[in-house]
């Protein structure tokens, strides 16, 4: 590997997958190797002085442009060259190829022998729409190397490029700390001082947005609730939509049996999973196919945890489920469906113990960090 600049909007602490993804790849590379550039995480002092703070704990460069959204613009090329050649770097990885990987051709005159552009849910996106392809196969033939989380992204985005710029893909998908999310992740005390103890729990951890479908699995609660009594839909995360969400629970009358915790912190979030019996998200597509999940790192998480997943078919998430084996992939936006699902796993201890053993030997082989970090510094 050699000395890396990572251009990226998507850096802690601003919160999401794609965030989480770059850092913890980050935190595996040589410290003295990695200059990140990213933009600053919210306008205002709040934002400003939570991004210095977090920036001043990470054992590597973090250079932050003033802007809360980098733009491949003359401006931000500029800056990104002068950061390559200042601090001697000979590769660079964007850490979301669009739109930031049509600086490409600027960095390579500047010096960069290796550019890598990760790919996530919204490139396949942009797959979609005419002026976006372009802008995409201008990214493929400007890079060395698009990776993509799993087959699903793959060949959406495959089409948008030239034949070359296609075979050059390689998949690098996010991983989980299996050390940090285990199966005896402290889910007692959790459900204990939310007062769940002897109750079935539902867990779903993601930002709240229509996207991930918990109003799906709160219209599917009244239909556990009659094969399941006491069942309980524990929603962690916060976000837009809850407001919508908790207004849906009460309509239903579900108060007492759809709780939300809003956002809690990463030391806690292992303890939040392991609260769980089972954990669902029945994500759906949105806006034709623009907004689509990329993968669910929270499905590896909670496999991670040892819990039996219920997931939507959006996009890549089936790439995160062994349909069967792990879990189930469901209709998104259909709460039939997943509440069906869900019963069968609240009522059989022993297939839930079984799906959760397999999920969770399946993160060990297919989905630590460690071995993702390997391939990437292959890539650099
Ligand atoms: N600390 C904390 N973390 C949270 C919370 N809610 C969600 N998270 C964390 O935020 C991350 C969410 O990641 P994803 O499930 O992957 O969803 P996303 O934010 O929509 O990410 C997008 O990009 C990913 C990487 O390409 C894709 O995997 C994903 O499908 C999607 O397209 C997970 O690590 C999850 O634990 C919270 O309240 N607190």
């Amino acid at each position: 590997m050699h000395k890396t600049l990572i251009v990226t909007n998507d850096f802690p602490p601003r919160p999401g997958g794609i965030q989480a993804f770059l850092h913890s790849m980050a935190l595996r590379l040589d410290p003295s190797q990695v200059v990140v550039y990213a933009s600053t995480w919210k306008r205002g002092r709040e934002g400003v002085e939570a991004t210095a703070a977090f920036d001043a704990e990470q054992p590597f460069t973090v250079v932050r442009d003033r802007t809360t959204m980098l733009l491949p613009t003359p401006r931000v090329t500029k800056r990104a060259v002068s950061l390559l050649r200042e601090h001697g770097c000979r590769s660079v990885w964007f850490g979301a190829a669009a739109p930031l990987g049509l600086m490409a051709p600027a960095l390579r005159r500047a010096g960069a022998e290796r550019i890598v552009a990760t790919t996530h849910g919204h490139e396949a996106g942009w797959a979609q729409l005419p002026a976006a392809r372009t802008l995409l196969r201008r990214i493929g033939e400007g890079t060395d190397t698009l990776t993509y989380l799993g087959e699903y992204t793959r060949s959406r985005i495959a089409s948008a490029l030239t034949r070359q710029a296609a075979a050059r893909m390689v998949q690098l998908p996010p991983g989980v700390d299996e050390k940090t999310f285990h199966p005896d992740s402290g889910g007692g005390a959790v459900r204990a001082r939310l007062g769940l103890t002897d109750r079935p729990v539902v867990v779903c951890v993601s930002r709240l947005v229509p996207r991930k479908g918990q109003d799906t699995l709160i219209d599917a609660m009244p239909r556990v609730l009659a094969a399941v009594p006491g069942a309980v839909l524990l929603i962690v995360g916060g976000g837009p939509h809850r407001a919508d969400l908790e207004k849906r629970a009460a309509s239903h009358g579900l108060t007492d049996a759809v709780r939300f915790t809003g956002p809690v912190a990463w030391e806690e979030l292992p303890a939040h999973y392991g609260a769980g019996d089972v954990f669902a998200m029945p994500c759906r597509t949105r806006r034709g196919g623009l907004d689509v999940e990329g993968l669910g790192i929270v499905y590896l998480e909670a496999s991670a945890t040892g819990l039996p997943v219920v997931a939507g078919d959006s996009g890549g998430a089936p790439d995160a489920v062994l349909d069967g084996e792990t879990g189930w992939v469901v209709r998104g936006g259909a709460p039939e469906e997943t509440a069906d699902r869900l019963v069968e796993l609240l009522r059989d201890p022993q297939l839930r113990a079984r799906m959760g053993a397999r999920g969770r030997r399946w993160v060990e082989e297919r989905w630590r960090w460690d071995l993702l970090a390997d391939k990437l510094r292959a890539l650099l």
